[in-house]
C-alpha cells in the first residue's frame, strides 16, 4: 500500500473559537464552515483550509472524549495526530492488520462523511496516523 494524500492534521485544542482567532489573526484564515459536533467521536469539530490539506480543530465534547486525556497532559492544546487518504479503507485495515500495527477501535465514519481507522501511536514512531477513505466525489 502506497502513502496516500495528507488529508488533514488533527489539532486538540481546549477551545475551538480561541484557535480560530489565532489562524484569523496570524494567517487570514477564516472557518470551513460552522464547527459541528460528532458525539459518536466525542469531539465537536472545525476545518481551517490550507492550499494543500487541512487543519481539523478538534474540541473535547465531555470527560470521556478520546483526546480529554490529551488535553490533560497539553492544556494548551497541540498537534493531534496526522489523517492519510486510502482508496479502499477494508484494504487499508486488512494491510495494517497484515503488518500487525495496532488498530485502535472499529472502523466508523469520520468528520468527511467516510469510513476512518486509527493506528496507535506506538507503532507509528509516536504519531497517531488515522486513515481515511478517499471521499468520491
Ligand atoms: C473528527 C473526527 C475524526 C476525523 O474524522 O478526523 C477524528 O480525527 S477524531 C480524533 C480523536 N479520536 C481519537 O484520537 C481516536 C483514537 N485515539 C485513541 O484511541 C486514544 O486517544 C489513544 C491514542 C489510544 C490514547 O489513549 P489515551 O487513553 O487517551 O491516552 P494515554 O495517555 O493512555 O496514551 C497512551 C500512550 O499514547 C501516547 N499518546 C496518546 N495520545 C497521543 C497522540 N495524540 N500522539 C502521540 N502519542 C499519543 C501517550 O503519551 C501514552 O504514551 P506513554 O505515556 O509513553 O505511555
Ligand atoms: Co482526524
Amino acid at each position: 500500500m502506497k502513502l496516500g494524500r495528507l488529508n488533514h492534521v488533527g489539532v486538540a485544542t481546549p477551545s475551538i473559537e480561541r484557535s480560530l482567532e489565532t489562524y484569523r489573526t496570524l494567517f487570514g484564515a477564516e472557518p470551513h464552515g460552522e464547527p459541528f459536533d460528532l458525539p459518536a467521536q466525542g469531539v465537536r469539530v472545525c476545518f481551517v483550509d490550507a492550499p494543500n490539506s487541512q487543519i481539523e480543530l478538534i474540541e473535547p465534547l465531555g470527560a470521556d472524549s478520546p483526546i480529554a486525556r490529551f488535553l490533560e497532559k497539553n492544556a494548551e492544546g497541540g498537534q493531534h495526530h496526522v489523517c492519510f487518504e486510502a482508496e479502499d479503507i477494508d484494504e487499508a485495515r486488512a494491510h495494517f492488520e497484515g503488518k500487525g500495527v495496532r488498530i485502535l477501535g472499529p472502523t466508523r465514519i469520520g468528520a468527511h462523511g467516510t469510513p476512518i481507522f486509527f493506528l496507535h501511536p506506538k507503532d507509528m514512531g509516536g504519531v497517531l496516523t488515522e486513515i481515511m477513505e478517499t471521499p468520491k466525489h
